[in-house]
């Protein structure tokens, strides 16, 4: 629960450690919805502990509110656990290509709201710190080691942001000690580190992939947090998915637990574009613009045949962002299929009769899959996993242009010529285009800056456009998803022309849950609020 102090104020000031603001009534140095019960009795700054340790083993949110139902969710520090570090000020301000920008650190009070569209009586809601360097460090230059490690699947991107890591440590924060940690989590305690410097790094934007490697499962914590002490590894930064920011906050929890001074920065992954919260992820939109090259070759195959067919699969495990906004991009595509949304293949309304009636009025069609839709068509689901504990799935792209061809040959007795292309990791395995190399650097620069400040425990990532740090639970619980109820799957619906395979009673029922949801998470803003007054 947050103090009453801090809502009782004409006006609300939230406390960064970072900034030199004194401790006074109106900038409480401790916020928090519920200090840590215990602390350490002697503050470890790395070395490994012996002893057991007092604190207690999950750290509990930190929520702030304030008028109007202001609600801030903050991200830990490490002065939430260790009392009394020392400061020092952001070598930035020495900086002659810094230097110069006026108001270059950012301002105590400076939150980023999730919400931005709001009506006249809602309340202010729920609001992120804002990203970006503060005026005091809580690490001097020589004593930072960090290291870095990518995991999960590739995704367009992770090499550059991985230099603007080395690099913008490096030339912002003159920090020389930068590990590469090889082949994800389990590298920390099976693997060679790379030490990576500006010179090592400098071209490997230019390329696919990670040069770290990267991998599934092995999360095995407590040998992870050994390897991290050992090292003397003091700022740790992760970059993956959904899976890696659940391990990056196990990890947290554990350095906390062990009162070690050693910051967790996660940098969100993932092609899919699934993670909540954030606007949207890097390498999504170098996916999405790779996808047209698979899209336009199908779509050239099926209008130089009679009857031609291009079926295109797309990534997108449980959410289909890549297909829908590949689909929007191309205007070739005449149909859309995502996990989102389900479809049915018989009788009228369905597929088959959609395909059967393009063919006939234009000669041909495209269609667009993401791999995780129709599973449950499927006659049987693949009951495997794989090492990570993610569901496998079937190849429904595969399955899916099968039964079309069967359909049409031994039920309407219609030649057609189907081309499947799966580009499924051609799109994943290419460098990130432009506008991802730049959103890239900024999520580089946010983690750095937070990690300098002494923040932790937090992932970056744009919020309406603002970037800012959140905590690991809002991208770890729940998944970003394509809500077919919305105004961009009804462009895409109006834009392919392809039925909606729901009757009007579904989609009632749809848009009463979505609304139901919506009130539950504003009373829930609302309960912060009234509690803390
Ligand atoms: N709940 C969890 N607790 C601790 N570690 C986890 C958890 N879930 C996943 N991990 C670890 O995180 C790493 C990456 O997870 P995963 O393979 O699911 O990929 P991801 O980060 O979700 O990326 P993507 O799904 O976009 O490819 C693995 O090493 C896995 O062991
Ligand atoms: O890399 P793997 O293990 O083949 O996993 C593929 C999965 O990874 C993702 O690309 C997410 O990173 C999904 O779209 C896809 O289902
Ligand atoms: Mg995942």
């Amino acid at each position: 629960m947050a103090s009453s102090a801090s809502i009782s104020r004409p006006r609300f000031r939230c406390f960064d450690p970072s900034n030199s603001y004194p401790a006074t009534p109106d900038h409480p140095r401790h916020f928090s919805a519920s200090p840590p019960t215990s602390r350490p009795s002697t503050p470890r700054v790395n070395g490994r502990s012996s002893g057991s340790m007092a604190i207690s083993d999950n750290s509990e949110p930190k929520i702030a509110t304030g008028p109007g139902g202001y609600v801030l969710e903050d991200v830990p520090h490490l002065v939430d656990y260790i009392p009394d570090l020392p400061t020092y000020p952001n070598p930035l301000q020495d900086n002659p290509s810094y230097s110069v920008v006026k108001q270059y650190f950012v301002n105590a009070d400076d939150t980023v709201a999730q919400k931005i569209v709001v009506h006249k009586d809602s309340p202010r809601g729920t609001h992120f710190r804002r990203s970006g360097p503060r005026q005091k460090v809580y690490f001097e230059s020589n004593d930072v080691h960090a290291c870095i490690v990518t995991c999960g699947g590739l995704c367009p991107g992770l090499n550059t942001v991985i230099r603007e890591i080395v690099c913008g440590l490096y030339h912002m924060y003159g920090v020389r000690r930068i590990l590469g940690i090889e082949g994800g989590y389990r590298g920390f305690y099976a693997r060679n580190t790379i030490p990576l410097t500006p010179k090592v790094v400098n071209d490997i934007h230019k390329r696919g992939g990670t040069i770290l490697g990267t991998s599934r499962g092995g999360h095995v914590t407590s040998k992870i947090v050994d390897s991290i002490q050992d090292r003397g590894i003091n700022q740790v930064y992760v970059i993956g998915g959904d899976g890696t920011q659940k391990g990056a906050s196990v990890i947290f929890e554990e350095i906390r637990r062990r009162g070690l001074k050693v910051v967790v920065a996660g940098i969100p992954k993932t092609i899919d574009n699934d993670i909540p919260v954030i606007d949207r992820s890097f390498g999504f939109d170098t996916a999405v613009e790779e996808a047209q090259r698979a899209i336009n070759a199908a779509h050239v195959e099926a209008e130089s045949v009679e009857n031609g067919i291009g079926f295109v699969k797309l990534m997108g495990r449980y959410s289909g962002f890549i297909a829908m906004y590949a689909t929007l991009a191309s205007r070739d595509v005449d149909c859309c299929l995502i996990p989102e949304s389900p479809f049915y293949l018989e009788g009228p309304g369905g597929l088959y009769e959609y395909i059967e009636r393009r063919l006939k009025e234009d000669g041909h069609l495209v269609i667009v899959m993401a791999e995780g839709a129709g599973q449950e068509l499927l006659a049987e689901s693949m009951n495997q996993q794989d090492a990570s504990g993610n569901k496998l799935l079937q190849d429904v792209g595969l399955w899916l242009s099968q039964n079309i061809r069967d359909h049409f040959s031994k039920q309407r007795n219609m030649a057609i010529n189907l081309k499947y292309i799966d580009p499924t990791y051609m799109i994943r395995a290419i460098p990130s285009n432009a506008s991802d190399n730049v959103y890239c650097t900024l999520l580089a620069h946010s983690a750095i800056h937070g990690a300098m400040a002494g923040y932790t425990g937090f992932t970056v990532g744009p919020v309406n456009g603002r970037h800012a740090y959140i905590p690991f639970r809002w991208v770890t619980e729940g998944q970003n998803k394509v809500v077919i109820t919305d105004r961009m799957w009804a462009r895409l619906l109006s834009s392919t022309n392809q039925p909606s395979f729901l009757d009007l009673k579904e989609v009632e029922a749809m848009k009463k849950d979505e609304k139901e949801e919506e009130t539950k998470a504003q009373l829930t803003v609302g309960e912060n609020h009234t509690e803390a007054t």
